[in-house]
């Protein structure tokens, strides 16, 4: 953790929605007029995509489980580093992990393959990872204490797993039984490695499906914002000072469910997180600003 360089993490699955939860930080961001550094966790994937496909054919004929979700397949060692080293200095080193054509096209690179590694941008006020790994803890590495703010995406499975299947499809370009299959494959390390994450997490945002989802493989659409509702769980809100009767106010349609979890439509999803997490960043602004001047 770090006063003068703090870092906030965005973790999730794969599909959960960090991408798009990113969006109302960098709002936030904009507002507050912070200078950010972006992370993005695909960077720290282990292998190429064409390498990755031969890792789980190995690991297949020797009766391995072997994802993306677990240690194996992720430089969680790099990841580590880079948190480590901005806490201390507001340095480190990433790249970017190039998806699709488009990305690839821009680098003169194949789509699934990587940039080099590179400094992130200097002068930087905070950093902001979005990823599958921001609250990892395993037997190697501890990357969750460098943490400042830490803050899940989660949607319920079903709809993680919709969001996921949809966007693959349509996006990606990938047919459903291979999306399926990689469901499968990840399940070990989802359960090892991506849930016990959200135990760590400050605040939870739980986006929940008001439309059945019951098969998620043969669902067209993935439910809208006004088809969904969303849990939001503070660890410690007192910790966070946070002002429930404030957020009841500003958020029509909202309610708490449990002291420490308030209820909100799914079309002010973006709002309660720009309302939630402004306050916060505000203040490790402050804290900051206050260690620079002393
Ligand atoms: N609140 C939402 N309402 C409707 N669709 C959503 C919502 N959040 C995410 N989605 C959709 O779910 C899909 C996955 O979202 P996103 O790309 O943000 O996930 P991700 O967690 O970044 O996944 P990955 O790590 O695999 O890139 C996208 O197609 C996105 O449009
Ligand atoms: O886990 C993921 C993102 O969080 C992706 O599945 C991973 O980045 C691999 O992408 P692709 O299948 O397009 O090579």
């Amino acid at each position: 953790m770090s006063v003068i360089h703090p870092i906030v993490a965005v973790t999730g699955s794969s599909g959960a929605g960090t991408s798009t939860a990113r969006i109302a930080f960098e709002h936030i961001f904009h507002r507050l007029h912070v200078r950010a550094a972006y992370i993005d966790g695909d960077a720290f994937h282990a292998y190429s995509r064409r390498e990755m496909a031969k890792a789980v054919r190995r690991a297949t004929i020797r009766g391995e489980n072997f994802s993306h979700f677990g240690p194996g397949a992720n430089r969680l060692d790099r990841l580590e580093k880079l948190f480590a080293e901005y806490g201390d200095r507001g340095t480190g080193e990433t790249r970017r992990y190039l998806h699709d054509e488009i990305e690839a096209a821009e680098f003169d690179r194949e789509p699934g393959t990587f940039t080099d590694w590179a400094p992130i941008e200097s002068d930087t006020e905070l950093m902001l990872y979005e990823g599958l790994h921001g609250g990892v803890v395993t037997d190697q590495v501890d990357v969750a204490q460098h943490v400042d703010l830490m803050v899940g995406v989660v949607p319920t499975i079903n709809l993680e797993w919709i969001q996921k299947i949809r966007r693959d499809i349509d996006v990606r370009g990938y047919a459903p039984e291979d999306v399926a299959k990689v469901i499968l494959r990840r399940m070990p390390d989802y359960v090892r490695y991506i849930t016990p994450q959200f135990t760590r997490t400050d605040v939870n945002f739980q986006r929940v499906p008001l439309v059945d989802t019951s098969n998620p493989f043969v669902a067209r659409d993935v439910p809208n914002d006004d088809e969904s509702m969303v849990v939001i769980r503070f660890r410690d809100p007192a910790h966070w000072a946070v002002d429930f009767p404030y957020l009841l106010t500003m958020i029509h349609g909202s309610f708490m469910s449990r002291p420490n979890t308030v209820v909100v439509p799914g079309t002010k999803m973006r709002m309660a997180i720009e309302i939630i997490i402004g306050p916060i960043i505000r203040r490790l602004l402050e804290q900051r600003e206050a260690a620079l001047s002393r």
